[in-house]
């Protein structure tokens, strides 16, 4: 059976995930409950899901090992790649920012800052924009540690619900975008496989919408 493959992230996305496929008539029980499983075929629509790091979701998608993909604007716009990006989804909703130990006025911004970050495309193409001259440190979590530790001046990271802030005594200097999850196509399925990859793409839209 020729199955069009979703990549779905693991981790804080996946249950909207697969909220929506469900509604979209996509069998997710096995997904939800199996523990170390990674792929998942539904014989009835003749979807195959994969589970991934979110961060390489885009990955999966550019490569065509996954035809269809749900990931972060944050992870997808980091990666770059020519994906067709379809659908906002709407859930997963949060903001890049900059943040720092001074507000905006303090904060602001001297020359040759060092930023950590788990995007340094995003960072660096948002201090590129502004005209000055940085050092991008990648970090993989717990980026909030950065200011507080002497390896950074500021952050440029997701903030939610601004707790994680707060609690660590950092505050948003600027915004860099807004964040939700999309729903990414890879460029050659869309072709090769038309139809049945529109056929998902009218349904998890119609719902989407449905809920707006
Ligand atoms: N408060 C939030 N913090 C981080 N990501 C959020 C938040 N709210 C929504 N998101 C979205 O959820 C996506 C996945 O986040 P998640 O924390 O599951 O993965 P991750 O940060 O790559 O973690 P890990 O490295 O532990 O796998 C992010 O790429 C982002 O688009
Ligand atoms: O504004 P808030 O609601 O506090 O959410 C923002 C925090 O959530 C994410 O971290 P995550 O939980 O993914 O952990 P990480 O540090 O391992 O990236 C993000 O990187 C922020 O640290």
């Amino acid at each position: 059976m020729s199955y069009i493959t979703i990549a779905l992230a693991k981790g804080r996305l996946a249950d909207l995930s697969m909220d929506l496929l469900e509604h979209c008539g996509i069998d997710c029980s096995e997904a939800r409950s199996s523990s170390r499983k990674l792929i998942f075929d539904d014989d009835n629509t003749g979807v195959r899901l994969i589970l991934v790091k979110p961060v390489d979701v885009p990955t999966y998608v550019d490569h065509g090992a996954a035809d269809i993909g749900i990931a972060g604007s944050d992870t997808i716009m980091e990666y770059g790649g020519s994906l067709y990006e379809m659908l906002d989804l709407g859930f997963g909703r949060c903001r890049m920012v900059v943040a720092g130990p001074d507000d905006k006025n303090g904060g602001i911004i001297k020359a040759n800052m060092r930023v950590a970050t788990k995007y340094p495309n995003i960072a660096a193409d948002y201090f590129r924009r502004r005209g000055q001259t940085v050092d991008i440190i990648k970090l993989n979590g717990s980026v909030e540690l950065g200011p507080l530790v002497g390896l950074s001046d500021v952050i440029v990271d997701l903030v939610e619900t601004g707790s994680t802030l707060k609690e660590n005594g950092l505050h948003v200097i600027d915004e860099v975008c807004q964040v939700s999850a999309r729903l990414i196509v890879n460029r050659a399925s869309l072709k090769t496989k038309h139809q049945a990859i529109m056929n998902i793409v009218e349904a998890v839209k119609a719902f989407v919408q449905k809920g707006e």
